[in-house]
């Protein structure tokens, strides 16, 4: 078997000291093969937001390892050259694009700043690629005209989703990113996002509290609660056959016809 582009073994991370100490990410170990989707699931604080950063290496791990293709990742970066190297790698996008693009700047530039970044381009060249981004993400040259505030949250999300593609890394961590949206551009911003790893074989950690999603886009799951894995498998097998009582709960919690909450709050 090929070695998986993702190894996350025994991670573990601790805020405060003392009688403040939480425990948010207790050994959590699971693997991410090249070409593949593991779905992080799990109620709010469960860890797995935490779990992302300290794989992006915006949060130091506390305990456990993180390797990339084999290479250690687990300490942050050292230098800004280093984190923008293992930011071509590894991208993420979070739930609210709004509060993570520049208010000031239209689509587009936004896009070509990223590719100034990370790649020595001329300005035809940088132009070609920012359309091919948004012919991507289905973008047309008016919106990637556009400042953020006049689009709809979709189309924020699709400009998040390229300028984290802009980088052409082999992971992409989506942190609840279709939850702000309303189910029908929800369905169309995951549509996209399988024809994306079908084009460009990219790898995806989904985390999401909404197993209908988890269902439609990734391969494998885990579920957290409290900070630690309580099951994992192939995400059909744990959506239909849950073995932990948690998992079950989860999934029992889908709102659906004849669905009674109070059996739920009943379980808690
Ligand atoms: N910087 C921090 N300092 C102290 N505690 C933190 C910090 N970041 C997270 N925590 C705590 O760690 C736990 C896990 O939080 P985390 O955000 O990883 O959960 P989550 O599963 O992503 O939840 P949500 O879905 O609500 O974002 C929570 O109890 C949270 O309060």
């Amino acid at each position: 078997m090929s070695e998986p582009l993702l190894t996350v073994q025994h991670l573990t991370k601790t805020f405060g000291r003392g009688r403040s100490e939480t425990t948010a990410v207790s050994e959590v170990s699971f693997t991410l093969a090249a070409g593949g989707s593991l779905g992080i699931v799990g109620e709010s604080g469960s860890g797995k937001t935490t779990t992302a950063r300290m794989i992006i290496g915006l949060e130091r791990p506390s305990g456990g390892r993180i390797a990339f293709r084999g290479h250690d990742r687990t300490q942050p970066a050292r230098s800004t050259k280093q984190f923008r190297e293992r930011g071509r790698d590894i991208q993420i996008v979070f739930q609210d694009p709004y509060t993570s693009l520049d208010r000031r700047q239209r689509a587009g530039d936004c896009l070509a700043e990223i590719l100034g970044v990370h790649f020595k381009l001329g300005r035809d060249e940088t132009k070609r690629r920012v359309g091919e981004l948004g012919e991507l993400v289905g973008l047309d040259d008016r919106q990637l005209n556009a400042f953020p505030r006049a689009l709809s949250g979709g189309q924020r999300q699709r400009v998040a989703i390229a300028r984290a593609l802009a980088t052409e890394p082999e992971i992409l961590i989506l942190d609840e990113a279709v939850s702000a949206l309303d189910v029908s551009i929800q369905a169309q911003i995951l549509n996209l996002l399988s024809d994306i790893r079908e084009k460009r074989g990219v790898s995806y950690l989904f985390i999401s509290h909404d197993l209908a999603v988890i269902r439609q886009v990734t391969d494998d799951t885990i579920v957290m609660r409290r900070g630690s894995v309580v099951e994992q498998g192939t995400t059909a097998d744990l959506l239909d056959n849950p073995r932990e009582s948690y998992t079950r709960l989860l999934r029992d919690s889908v709102p659906r016809e004849g669905w009674d909450p109070s059996t739920i709050t009943a379980r808690l």
